[in-house]
């Protein structure tokens, strides 16, 4: 059984103002670390990333050739590769030299390999060596000092990429939240065939790689079978900052969710929203300062769970901003709920967006197509009105 409504607890609240109490139930970022590069991959910067260098940090040829210096022809002698020192060339002088390679101190110049020719010891090219050409001249990226991203961008491989070519080999990135995966239900399969009564668990597949992309550390994912106290001793003791449940959240005979909740003594601050699928979704504080988001069992509904509550309480708790919410234009009606937000899997096409079929609360055939999920307002958005977009997993 339900409890009885709560003060501080928003029941059946609006979509935007559940997701917007989602985000703030991360009342902070957690803190920042120091993590060696690789490590700090799925983190997010707490600080600007700053160039420790110029980059280039030297003038460098940007073309196999040859350095020069003045108008030619020249006289080639030597040769420069790349990591190597050059030494200085005067007017007239040529040296042969590789990309990437540390342009000389008095080279004006880079002539291409396939431009220049040599006859009777002497240099000549095929048309004029412009100052600076094929030169990638110092600070061309960027200065030292210069911040480069801002706190709060994810650390993806290429901004590890960027961070190591400038110098750094530690990042200083919020320790990510810890997120425990319970999937509730007798009927889940982890394999095989769907058979008699059973089914196949298709949250844990799609939940655990999303919400880590979300900045999440999976610590744990595990089955819960439909029994009070297992649930119960299950949200007591998880030591991970957000526990995210799958299943159990309406009031069927084995929806044990809210009665564990309050035998945890959690504080729900989320209890169901005005959207669909989902609507039975809810995000609760426990004790310690951790939290629990329960999405519904219904995969669709799970999904808008996740985008609604997980997501962005997972983002305030990584220290990133939330998605831009793009709008674009509808081709065709995106039918509405009278009263309820839809969200709704659909594709970009030439004319707008286009909804797809196959987008019941237990289907995810139509997710598995989309390019994003559709904020679809009370009443619906006519042909030609714009929607908001989410990014769909
Ligand atoms: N009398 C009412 N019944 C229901 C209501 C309601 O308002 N009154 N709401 C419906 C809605 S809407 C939803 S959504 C579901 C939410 O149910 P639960 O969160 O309690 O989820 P379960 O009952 O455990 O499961 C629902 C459905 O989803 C399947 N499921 C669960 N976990 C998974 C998984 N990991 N992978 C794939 N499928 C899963 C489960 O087998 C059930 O079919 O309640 C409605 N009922
Ligand atoms: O959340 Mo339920 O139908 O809205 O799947």
């Amino acid at each position: 059984m339900a409890p009885p409504p709560t003060a501080g607890t928003l029941h059946d609240g609006p979509w935007p103002q559940a997701r917007r109490a989602a985000r703030l139930a991360a009342r902070q970022p957690l803190p920042a670390i120091e993590a060696e590069l690789a490590a700090a991959l799925g983190h997010t910067l707490a600080a600007p990333l700053a160039a420790l260098t110029d980059l280039p940090a030297f003038d460098t040829s940007a073309m196999d050739g040859w350095a020069v210096s003045g108008p030619g022809p020249w006289r080639p002698a030597g040769r420069v590769l790349a990591g190597q020192d050059a030494a200085p060339l005067a007017d007239g002088e040529a040296v042969e030299i590789a990309t990437g390679a540390q342009l000389p101190p008095g080279a004006t110049g880079v002539l291409r390999r396939e431009h220049g020719r040599t006859e009777h010891g002497l240099l000549y090219a095929l048309g004029e060596v412009a100052p600076g050409q094929d030169v990638r001249p110092r600070g061309q990226e960027c200065r030292g000092g210069e911040a480069l991203l801002p706190a709060g961008t994810p650390v993806t491989p290429a901004v590890l990429g960027l961070a190591a070519a400038c110098g750094h080999d530690r990042l200083t990135v919020h320790r990510r939240p810890t997120v425990e995966l319970l999937l509730l239900g007798d009927e889940l399969l982890d394999s095989g065939l769907p058979q008699t009564g059973r089914v196949r668990d298709a949250l844990g597949p799609m939940l655990a790689p999303w919400l880590s992309a979300a900045g999440a550390e999976l610590t744990g994912r595990r089955q819960v079978r439909d029994d009070f106290g297992l649930l119960r001793d299950a949200v007591r003791h998880s030591p991970a900052d957000v526990v995210i449940t799958t299943g159990g959240t309406a009031a069927g005979p084995v929806d044990f969710l809210h009665a564990a909740l309050e035998a945890s003594g959690a504080h729900l601050l989320v209890d169901g929203v005005a959207v669909r699928p989902g609507h039975p979704m809810l995000l609760a504080e426990l004790p310690g300062g951790r939290h629990l988001v329960g999405l519904p069992g219904n995969p669709l509904a799970a999904v808008a769970g996740a985008v609604t509550l997980a997501l962005p309480l997972l983002h305030g708790l990584s220290g990133r901003p939330g998605p831009d919410l793009r709008t674009e234009p509808a081709a065709v009606d995106l039918p509405g709920h009278p009263t309820d937000t839809r969200l709704l899997p659909v594709v970009r096409t030439d004319q707008g967006v286009v909804p797809l079929a196959f987008d019941g609360p237990a289907m995810l055939r139509g997710l598995a197509l989309a390019e994003a999920l559709a904020v679809v307002p009370p009443g619906g958005v006519p042909a030609g009105g714009r929607t908001e977009l989410l990014p769909a997993p």
